[in-house]
């Protein structure tokens, strides 16, 4: 196999590829860009025109999707795997990976759309670096961009696959991609009603990929991810990046779940209080009247919702971040 195949061993021993670009026997050519970083791009006469960013691990602790883009990146170094579309391979937040922690000091994936001017350290620096690697990615005209931010959650969950699709004004959901995301395994989507700070709303608002953030199911170390079942999704990035993909029809969503956004719970304070048990997990219905949180002043977040759900409860978030997402179900009638 190539060295550039094993990105993996390279960012976990934090070192440079002797050799910065290798070309496959079958003439795709590697080129590493940077810390964690590299693009794949097909002879010219297979190109067919998709530009797919898979990004992992911009929490650090999330093994299972880094794991996933290990193996696709083996199988291109070997030529087992023969791209037709330009891929870019992003690996988040080395440091973090190698620490097998969400981050260091700030989360990565609070710091796009601006947000890393805002403040220092190396994780603002990381942001930007990221988005500068997206956007020259994503700058060569007409082609197709889609964007995958492969991440598992904190806890379990009562909707083992999920995806969350960002908003942009004016832009519409596409239903062609949600058909996409069902085959590939994800059971419920959330579809964003405004803007974010996440690197999947970032390549989406600014970059005009379709891009989602996917969540394949619990964190958990390197080596001890077999309770998380990515075997749909890894097959259809290999037709995805091979241009053998199944025609997707736009009919039916085949039982996939869409849910809307209702309130994103933001800690305020250090008095926030969250009235859930530990262990609850992503998707627990919530009834109306619960007092979820509280916070300082006596601000209290009552659930007003019917068939509210609660995704991502977590009271150890940063002062001013989202400590939680308040969902209800939706329907299709606005997609694209
Ligand atoms: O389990 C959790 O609480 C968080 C899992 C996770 O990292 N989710 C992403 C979702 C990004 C998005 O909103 O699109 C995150 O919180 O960054
Ligand atoms: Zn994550």
């Amino acid at each position: 196999m190539l060295a550039l195949g094993k990105l993996l061993e390279l960012t976990l021993a934090g070192r440079e590829p002797a050799e910065k670009t290798q070309l496959t026997v079958e003439g795709v050519r590697m080129r590493w860009l940077s810390e964690g970083a590299l693009e794949v791009r097909p002879p010219e006469a297979r190109d067919n025109g998709l530009d797919l960013l898979l990004s992992a691990g911009i929490h650090g602790n999330e093994t299972a999707p880094i794991e996933l883009l290990d193996r696709l990146l083996h199988d291109i170094a070997r030529g087992d795997l023969k791209p037709r579309a330009r891929i870019l391979f992003l690996f988040g937040n080395p440091e973090a990976i190698r620490r097998g922690e969400r981050f260091i000091e700030q989360d990565v994936n609070r710091l796009f759309n601006g947000r890393h001017e805002q403040t220092s350290g190396s994780e603002a620096l990381r942001a930007c670096e990221l988005e500068r690697l997206a956007a020259t990615f994503f700058s060569l005209p007409d082609r197709n961009r889609l964007h995958y931010d492969l991440h598992t959650a904190i806890r379990g969950s009562k909707i083992e696959q999920f995806a969350l699709y960002p908003w942009k004004e004016g832009r519409q959901h596409s239903r062609l991609e949600l058909a996409r995301l069902r085959a590939a395994g994800m059971e419920a989507v959330l579809l964003q009603n405004k803007p974010s700070i996440v690197f999947s709303s970032y390549t989406y608002d600014k970059l005009d990929a379709e891009s989602f953030t996917l969540e394949l199911g619990k964190a958990r170390p390197f080596g001890q991810n077999d309770g998380v079942n990515v075997d749909l999704l890894e097959t259809r990035l290999k037709q995805i990046i091979e241009g053998t993909e199944p025609p997707i029809t736009d009919e039916g969503l085949d039982g996939l779940q869409l849910f809307s956004v209702a309130r994103e719970v933001i800690k305020h304070s250090d008095s926030f209080r969250l009235n859930l048990p530990a262990d609850i997990e992503n998707f627990s219905e919530l009834k109306v009247g619960y007092v979820l949180a509280e916070d300082i002043a006596n601000t209290r977040w009552i659930i007003e919702e019917k068939g509210a759900r609660i995704i991502f409860p977590n009271p150890r978030v940063k002062n001013g971040l989202r400590a939680g997402i308040l969902i209800v179900p939706t329907t299709d009638e606005n997609l694209a």
